[in-house]
């Protein structure tokens, strides 16, 4: 099995965890700062002070790609990508098209930001990580922390007016990212990773459930929280789009497609065709990264050709009234 992670500073070859039971197992974060607008956490806003090192095939990362974008925090946070095949190294800069390589470190290989931050750092090499470039550490590597502070603590430095957080939502914004969490963002790396029959049709069973849910609900509404686009919908978006591309082959999620969804369908070539969102979806990246870097799953490493799919045909969603935020 491809992947690796570093115990004790040192890469050491090793594939994703299960339990004896056969489900898969993601580890917590252990970069877990914040910027602050203040600067009283130690890390303050501060423009050309921070960089993004991202994959455009990774769910987690392009959520921050997509806030980074809609707030017009471009020339505030520099960015690095990886190319999108994950081997035996881990994730490389090796040239691809549309990969950044990085200028700060000029790291081969992306394990090396984690060694500098932290020489004897143990855990996995994920992406998306926040770099400060002023104290040579990373801020946080956890995507759900990074979005919510690049919308809360940048909003000095932001080009766009946009709030992703509006006031009176943050709650529910918070409930409904905890709420697709496992079944959804999680649930179909769950399905994919599982090595049992009974963990994959739990988690699938599980995802499929709460995708009709969420169908159903936005049947009602425009968007996860109601009629404003918020960073609940970002969350579910960035599974959705590579759901019919990857997913529902790769890692076993076929009881439906999205696209035999009404809502979802709609919802999701909505959000897509958002004005500056389509910039960050990759699709070469997403399907390249997947079907070659998991061989326990796909040992040809084959990409299939399809699907035929089109995130730019005309959407319904008008029919819904929405709110600026
Ligand atoms: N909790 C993290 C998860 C990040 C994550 O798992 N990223 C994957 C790519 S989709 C990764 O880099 N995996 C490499 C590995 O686990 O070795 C977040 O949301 O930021």
């Amino acid at each position: 099995m491809a992947t690796g992670i570093m115990i004790d500073g040192k890469w050491q070859k090793q594939s994703y965890q299960s339990d004896r039971s056969g489900n898969f197992q993601r580890n917590p974060t252990t970069f877990r700062d914040r910027i602050t607008a203040d600067g009283s956490s130690g890390f303050k806003a501060e423009a050309n002070r921070y960089h993004l090192y991202v994959s455009y095939a990774c769910p987690w990362a392009h959520r921050t790609l997509i806030v980074r974008k809609l707030k017009g925090l471009e020339d505030v946070i520099s960015l690095s990508v990886v190319h999108p095949f994950m081997g035996d190294e881990g994730w490389t800069f090796a040239d691809f098209s549309g990969t950044i390589p990085d200028p700060i470190h000029h790291a081969k290989y992306l394990r090396e930001i984690y060694a500098h931050a932290d020489s004897n750092y143990t855990g996995r090499v994920t992406v998306p990580i926040l770099w400060d470039k002023q104290t040579n550490r990373i801020v946080n590597n956890e995507s759900r922390e990074i979005i919510e502070m690049f919308d809360q603590e940048l909003t000095a430095l932001a080009t766009k007016k946009i709030t992703l957080y509006p006031e009176q939502l943050k709650d529910q914004i918070n409930q409904t990212i905890d709420e697709i969490y496992n079944p959804i963002n999680n649930g179909v790396y769950r399905a994919g990773f599982a090595t049992s029959q009974e963990a994959y049709n739990e988690a699938v069973i599980e995802l499929f459930e709460n995708l009709d849910h969420w169908n159903h609900i936005l049947g009602e509404q425009r968007f996860l929280c109601g009629n404003s686009f918020t960073a609940a919908d970002i969350c579910m978006f960035t599974t959705l789009l590579r759901f019919d591309l990857v997913y529902y082959v790769h890692f076993k999620c076929n009881l439906r497609h999205i696209w035999e969804y009404e809502n979802l369908w709609n919802y999701l070539k909505e959000i897509y065709q958002h004005s500056g969102i389509k910039e960050t979806c990759k699709l070469d990246h997403i399907k390249r990264h997947y079907y070659q870097s998991h061989p326990h799953i796909n040992p040809s490493g084959i990409v299939p050709l399809g699907p035929i799919i089109d995130f730019d045909t005309p959407h319904n969603r008008n029919k819904f009234n929405s709110k600026a935020n």
